[in-house]
């Protein structure tokens, strides 16, 4: 059955806390959204916050099955909710970044074999040889990054190559720890995914490649040859090349959708399958960012980052290819204290309540009378330190602020490091730059208006706060036209544009000019002092 004549376009994003799709039609109007929550919804996986953190406080995984379960879901509750499959022209997708899955020997026949008349978490039971996938919260590879950056001539030497130094969260390190743990695992591996790719395995019914974007995220790819190092997988894992298959263009598709999804949901024969790719790089794509743009992404991890043409690699933060754009990049700085330190804050300091946390926001001046706080509840990224550490005016350490002295505290804190990293980093914040955000907590107000005033931009925000699940549905119309030499932009000229939300409230650039000074040399002072 053809795609029905009111075609429309599907983007997963298979994120840290839960599956999340959204569907848009010809003209970009979003037609439908819906998810599932991993905690509360698949709680036979017992997962917080999506993960199992070990017992050893820095390996962190998330059951593979449980995100096969939830796309069985996910399409169970659009099926009952009346959505029609026969209208999906193409669909695509991301995942969160650097995760890792491990099919086993024989698994490609399984998913070319799918029966349509079971669930799919039935069937892929036995196909994974590492049961525990791996997730970008790990940092239980240091070993692994050392030896990386040792094989090729250095963290420099490597950035130059992969777009980044060696970390922890990187693919390429944690496949190199799992030939180190799990040897026989390893070799009874046939094909490695990310989690993007993972999940356009599920949909394409066989293997699928790795989109350059997200395997910028993997220490393992060339970011200016789009092709593996050879260096790189050589001082990884052995027959590492022929688990990887190889790297593809985002806007690539990689075939017609399985017969499973034909058959139990009604996807017509001829919907096509466009490479999935990261999480951020999804979210690019649905905020249409442009060069001169800052991206604030709010979400599990708070990520900061932009479209580049010439990206200079160093050792902080990181180059990827640019999902839309094969000449172009983005750069991007990871914070992984995110959402879920926002949420411990609120629950101890306003109850478990949003609305409570506003009130308390509003009602401290900006700049908090002087008072910083850094809250590092796990191993920070940028930089890598943990702890939470207060200071008042007078840049002395204190034990405690008032409830709602801590909320802003952590909040300026937050927005603060963004822009300390940033401007480090390069990124420049002149009149004119427009600093977009999306994730969870790009739908409070009060928190946006810290973001502008820290940042002295106005911030503007797009319908929806699923911008990667909404920028894979876009990609997903663009990869039907991109043969034709059509680019994305054009292809979603008709999409919405963003909106501004808040500008900045006069006198902030007064105001946190000198914060931003000093919360760089608080963070530099914490982060020697877990140094000695
Ligand atoms: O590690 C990250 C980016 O480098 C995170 O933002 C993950 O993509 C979150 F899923």
């Amino acid at each position: 059955m053809a795609a029905s004549t009111v075609p429309c376009y599907l983007g997963f994003d298979f994120s840290t806390q839960q599956l999340k799709v959204i569907a848009v039609d010809e003209n970009l109007n979003v037609i439908h959204q819906n998810n599932v929550q991993f905690d509360s919804e698949l709680p036979e996986y017992r997962t917080q916050g999506g993960v199992h953190v070990q017992s050893d406080g820095l390996t962190v995984t998330s059951p593979v099955l449980m995100w096969v379960k939830a796309l069985d879901i996910i399409l169970e509750k659009m099926k009952n909710a009346g959505f029609d499959f026969s209208r999906v022209k193409a669909l695509s997708g991301s995942g969160q970044q650097h995760g890792s899955v491990y099919w086993k020997t024989g698994a490609r026949h399984v998913l070319e074999n799918l029966n349509p008349e079971r669930h799919l978490h039935e069937l892929l039971q036995w196909s994974f040889a590492v049961v525990d996938s791996p997730v970008w919260m790990d940092s239980s590879t240091t070993e692994q990054c050392h030896n990386l950056e040792r094989a090729v001539g250095g963290a420099q030497r490597l950035a130059d190559i992969t777009g980044s130094r060696a970390y922890e969260r990187f693919t390429g390190n944690q496949i190199a720890k799992i030939w180190k743990i799990k040897p026989e695992e390893y070799q009874q591996t046939e094909r490695i995914s990310l989690v993007s790719s993972f999940a356009s395995c599920l949909f394409l019914g066989n293997y699928a490649d790795i989109d350059f974007s997200d395997g910028s995220g993997m220490n393992l790819m060339d970011i200016f040859s789009k092709q593996w190092a050879q260096d790189c997988l050589n001082a990884t894992a052995p027959q590492l090349q022929s688990k990887l298959g190889t790297p593809v263009p985002p806007m690539a598709v990689l075939g017609p959708v399985s017969a499973y999804f034909v058959s139990r949901y009604g996807f017509p024969v001829d919907c096509r399958v466009l490479a999935f790719t990261g999480d951020n790089p999804g979210s690019l794509a649905g905020m249409r960012l442009q060069e001169g743009d800052i991206a604030v992404s709010l979400g599990t991890s708070d990520t900061v980052f932009l479209w580049i043409k010439d990206p200079k690699p160093t050792v902080e933060g990181h180059i990827f290819c640019n999902p839309v754009d094969c000449q172009a990049y983005m750069a991007l700085i990871c914070f992984k204290n995110g959402s879920l330190t926002r949420e411990r804050i609120r629950n101890e300091c306003a109850g478990g309540s949003w609305e409570v946390f506003s009130k308390a926001l509003r009602s401290v001046p900006m700049g908090n009378n002087g008072n910083i706080g850094i809250y590092f509840d796990v191993m920070e990224i940028t930089p890598p330190v943990a702890g939470v550490h207060r200071f008042n005016e007078d840049n002395n350490k204190v034990a405690g602020f008032s409830q709602e002295v801590e909320i802003r505290a952590l909040v300026e804190g937050q927005f603060l490091a963004k822009r300390v990293h940033a401007e480090k980093l390069g990124y420049k914040i002149i009149p004119g730059t427009r600093v977009l955000a999306t994730g969870g907590a790009s739908s409070n107000i009060d928190i946006l208006q810290v973001l502008s005033d820290v940042f002295s931009a106005p911030v503007y925000t797009i319908d929806t706060a699923n911008s990667a699940c909404l920028g894979c549905a876009y990609r997903a119309m663009h990869g039907i036209v991109a043969k034709k030499g059509v680019s994305f932009a054009e292809a979603i000229r008709r999409a919405p544009e963003p909106k501004l939300a808040v500008t900045p409230t006069p006198g902030s650039e007064k105001i946190f000019k000198p914060l931003l000074k000093r919360y760089a040399e608080l963070e530099e002072k914490v982060l020697k002092e877990s140094q000695q």
